[in-house]
């Protein structure tokens, strides 16, 4: 895959800053980088951006997943030689390509092996400028992804420590998009305006109840499922009012509580009444025994507050 459009990535959140912060710091070094992030989080989006800011030429993307066990080895290397054209035997620029690996942990073992060749011989080339030998010629730079515990897979022998270590030196870590609360709006409007110009036709409008739902829904597919949304509803809401009727099921539905819990139980249990008492103390010592305050703090009326204070005896 050529891209040459630029990327734009959209985000204001601190966890999402932060990996963007980290890649613009290691955009213009060429070591290998790990992208990790759930499925749709956006690690393409990170390994164009890198390119971009990189002086390299061409970008292939290859799904890991597709590779089978015979062929991987050789297609790896297919895929190198691509990125790294020759003329007359030499390799005519420094920094030709970059070679995304989605899914880096569905290639077998050999192949993992082999890519780590791969990985070590880019990084001698990256030092030598004109390199005239068959052998040496690949000139890559590689980005793999993987939305897996990579960490586990080592240590459970389904993938290869050295090329771990050898991948993760700086590893860009991709927030979940329910950890990006601020940014679903952001990203909904970016997508509303692409589309607006893809079909020049006006946008629709969230109600402010919908907006509500989207922040609160914990979308499993991340950016790709609120892209995907953002159509579905553009499409079939142009100029319009969405509310929350109008909002697909999996999200009018979704209720917070029941997947993201203010507190954990601790498996011994707890004392319901104990823990009410600790919390009264709590807000009352927070707000320096002003009732009113510790009341708001509770989400309590003040008499409300009053009532169970008595209930419990706790000392006024
Ligand atoms: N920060 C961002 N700003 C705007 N659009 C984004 C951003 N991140 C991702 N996208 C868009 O979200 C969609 C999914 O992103 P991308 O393909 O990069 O995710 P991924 O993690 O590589 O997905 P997969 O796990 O399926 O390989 C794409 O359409 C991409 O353009």
């Amino acid at each position: 895959m050529t891209n040459r459009e630029k990327i734009k990535l959209i985000g204001n959140s601190t966890k999402f800053q932060e990996a963007l912060r980290v890649t613009d710091l290691i955009a213009k070094l060429d070591v290998p980088v790990l992208v990790l992030g759930e499925t749709g989080s956006g690690k393409e989006s990170i390994a164009r951006y890198l390119h971009e800011a990189s002086k390299r030429n061409h970008l292939i993307s290859v799904n890991c997943a597709a590779f089978f066990a015979e062929t991987s080895e050789s297609l790896l290397f297919s895929y190198a030689n691509k990125l790294t054209p020759e003329q007359n035997g030499f390799v005519f620029q420094a920094h030709t390509g970059t070679l995304y690996l989605q899914e880096v942990t569905h290639l077998n073992l050999e192949a993992q092996a082999q890519l780590l060749y791969l990985i070590d011989n880019a990084q001698v080339l990256s030092t030598q400028q004109f390199k005239s030998f068959k052998k040496q010629k690949l000139d890559v730079r590689i980005v793999a992804s993987s939305s897996e515990n990579l960490r586990d897979l080592v240590a459970e022998g389904k993938f290869n420590a050295d090329l771990y270590y050898r991948l993760c030196t700086i590893p860009v870590e991709l927030p979940k998009l329910s950890e990006r609360e601020d940014d679903v709006m952001l990203l909904a409007d970016h997508f509303f305006k692409q589309l607006v110009k893809q079909h020049r036709r006006p946008a629709p409008e969230f109600s402010t109840p919908a907006i509500h739902k989207l922040k609160q829904y914990n979308w499993p597919g991340n950016i790709q499922e609120l892209s995907n949304f953002c159509e579905r509803m553009f499409l079939l809401f142009q100029n319009k009012n969405i509310e929350v009727t109008n909002l697909p099921a999996e999200i009018r539905h979704y209720t917070e509580l029941s997947s993201k819990s203010i507190f954990t139980l601790p498996e011994s249990g707890v004392e319901l009444e104990v823990l009410e008492v600790d919390l009264m103390q709590q807000a009352l010592r927070n707000s320096g025994g002003n009732k009113s305050q510790a009341a708001r703090l509770l989400g309590l009326t003040r008499d409300t507050l009053l009532y169970r204070l008595k209930k419990y005896s706790i000392n006024l």
